[in-house]
């Protein structure tokens, strides 16, 4: 559906997408996930077409898009401040795109009714879009992008300025409306949370290239570096040398699964695979703090010597701050990084 092929974008001396290589499959959604300045929103607008590329090409269903303007690449956009037309109710911002095509009065309305009942705000047409709730908007927005059947729908941070409980429910939500319709989707975000929920595969971006690309399973268990692991929120990173099933570090020995990079290289432990031993045995280290995560507590713990290690435990076992414990790891949950 859409493929990315080669595609750089300068300002002045810096490149925001630097030969940037990417396929969209039909009725695939797609989120392209990385910190702030690392490329995402002009991604979306170069696909878009709102910019201009310095090389390479952008490939929707097959043809070349170079020249194509905005209105004539079927797709749809929905921006994270939602950008509703204030002055006109939901109905008149929800038939955008189709008075812009020419779509007859009559089928507007009906497709109107059928969008808004499709988000959840069903014979909300006639309501001034200043009246309604944040996640009430968002829905509006969303009924707007699709109103005229993009063949693919593009999303840039669209649950953005919600809070968390609305975020997570409308994530759902958008899921399984996207499964429903087939709808072809590439969304932007910066919250792992909500690229994780919502797409069948994530792209993280790192200074305009693609740092890894895989399914929200496949990246979260094998972050490809240090820096996707980082990004990710995963902290307990240190230097090892591999050999064999074993990493040397300054935690000691961590059992590392079979077939990892042999040699000097950086060594993840996901919390989980810190598990705490009578105090005696294994790696001597001091609770620094200890937080309460609902179903676990995330303990911060002071090794001897080395980085901070953070552990997951469950309620009832996890010692108190200042407390001495033992610390061994489990090796299906290490990761050796790559470069
Ligand atoms: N019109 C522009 N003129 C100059 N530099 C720009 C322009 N647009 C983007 N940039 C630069 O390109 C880089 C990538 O920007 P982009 O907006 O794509 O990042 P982003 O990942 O979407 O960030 P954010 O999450 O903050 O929106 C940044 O360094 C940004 O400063």
């Amino acid at each position: 559906m859409l493929k990315l092929d080669g595609v750089t974008v300068r300002f002045g001396e810096r490149a925001a997408l630097d030969a940037v290589d990417l396929e969209v499959a039909e009725h695939e959604t797609v989120c392209v996930l990385g910190p702030s300045g690392s490329g995402k929103s002009t991604l979306l607008r170069v696909v878009a077409g709102l910019q201009p590329v310095d090389a390479g090409r952008v490939l929707l269903g097959g043809a070349d898009q170079g020249g194509v303007p905005v209105h004539r690449r079927g797709v749809g956009l929905m921006f994270q401040d939602h950008q509703l037309f204030p002055q006109r109710d939901v109905a008149g911002n929800v038939s955008f795109g189709l008075r812009m095509r020419g779509v007859p009065r009559a089928r507007q309305a009906e497709r109107v009714e059928e969008l808004l009942e499709l988000v959840g705000l069903p014979g909300a047409g006639r309501r001034a879009v200043g009246a309604l709730s944040g996640g009430e908007q968002q829905r509006v927005a969303l009924a707007r992008a699709l109103a005229p059947s993009p063949r693919l729908l593009m999303l840039d941070e669209p649950l953005g300025q919600l809070d968390r409980t609305l975020r997570e429910r409308l994530v759902v939500e958008l899921r399984a409306l996207f499964g429903r319709l087939g709808t072809t989707v590439l969304a932007v975000t910066h919250d792992q949370g909500e690229a994780f929920a919502l797409a069948d595969r994530v792209v993280v971006m790192r200074d305009g290239h693609i740092a890894q690309t895989g399914t929200p399973l496949e990246v979260w268990q094998r972050p490809a570096s240090e820096f996707v692991a980082r990004f990710l929120g995963f902290e307990n990173v240190v230097a090892g040398v591999v050999s064999g099933v074993v990493a040397s570090t300054e935690w000691g020995e961590v059992p590392v699964p079979a077939g990892s990079v042999q040699g000097p290289g950086r060594v993840l432990v996901r919390p989980a695979g810190v598990r705490l031993l009578p105090a005696g045995s294994g790696l001597p280290c001091e609770v620094a703090s200890r937080t309460f995560r609902g179903n676990h507590v995330a303990l911060r713990l002071r090794p001897r010597s080395g980085p901070v290690l953070e552990a997951e435990c469950g309620v009832r076992d996890a010692a108190g701050v200042g407390e001495m414990v033992g610390v061994g790891f489990v090796g299906a949950e290490v990761v050796v990084l790559g470069g």
